[in-house]
């Protein structure tokens, strides 16, 4: 879609990557919105005898992307959501001790989800900044679905959504 729009003249400003995420507690409970300050691949990388190296310790690019500080704070501040790190991982976190590695890794991260990453390459690749914002929907942690709460994640992106717009028509307005 990006290359698309770019090759019609037609490119885009913004990148926003959306859905639901885990929240690690007590800073992003169940129901609650995040912003993320950083999107961090929190698995890309190598196991080693010395532990985990990210691909960036690899000398093989980068592991994080940062969101436009100036559009952060005034979508955080209008959607009511914190903001901190969000994850993206490849494997749904289901046991306490992988919430602990990833806490003492990313001790700035309120989320993690999958997918966040991945938009946040393909934005930088075309020069266009990105956002991530994420409805918490269950805690990181031990696989408990039951404590999953989707619908009510998904009612709280969609209200959150509704206060978004204003915030970026004046982003970009300020921007040009
Ligand atoms: O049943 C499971 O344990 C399980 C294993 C793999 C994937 C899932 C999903 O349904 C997640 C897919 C979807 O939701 C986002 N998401 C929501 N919560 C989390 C989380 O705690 N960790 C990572 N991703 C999460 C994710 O971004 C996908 O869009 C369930």
């Amino acid at each position: 879609m990006l290359t698309a729009a770019a090759l019609e003249g037609t490119p885009y400003d913004l990148v926003v990557s959306a859905g639901i995420g885990g929240g690690f507690l007590p800073g992003a409970s169940v129901g609650s919105l995040v912003v993320a300050d950083e999107i961090v691949a929190a698995d890309l990388g190598a196991e080693t005898d010395d532990g985990f190296l990210s691909v960036t310790e690899l000398g093989f690019g980068t592991v994080s992307h940062k969101p436009p500080e100036d559009l952060v704070r005034p979508v955080a501040d209008a959607l009511g959501a914190r903001t901190g790190a969000v994850l993206t991982v490849s494997t749904v976190t289901g046991t306490a001790e992988r919430a602990a590695v990833l806490r003492e890794r990313h001790p700035t991260a309120l989320a993690e989800a999958m997918e966040g990453f991945g938009v946040a390459e393909a934005a930088a690749v075309h020069g266009v900044p990105v956002l991530e914002v994420r409805a918490i929907s269950n805690p990181v942690g031990p696989r408990d679905r039951a404590a999953w709460r989707i619908p009510d994640a998904l009612a709280a992106l969609t209200e959150g959504f509704g206060k978004l717009v204003p915030v970026l028509e004046s982003w970009n307005r300020h921007d040009q």
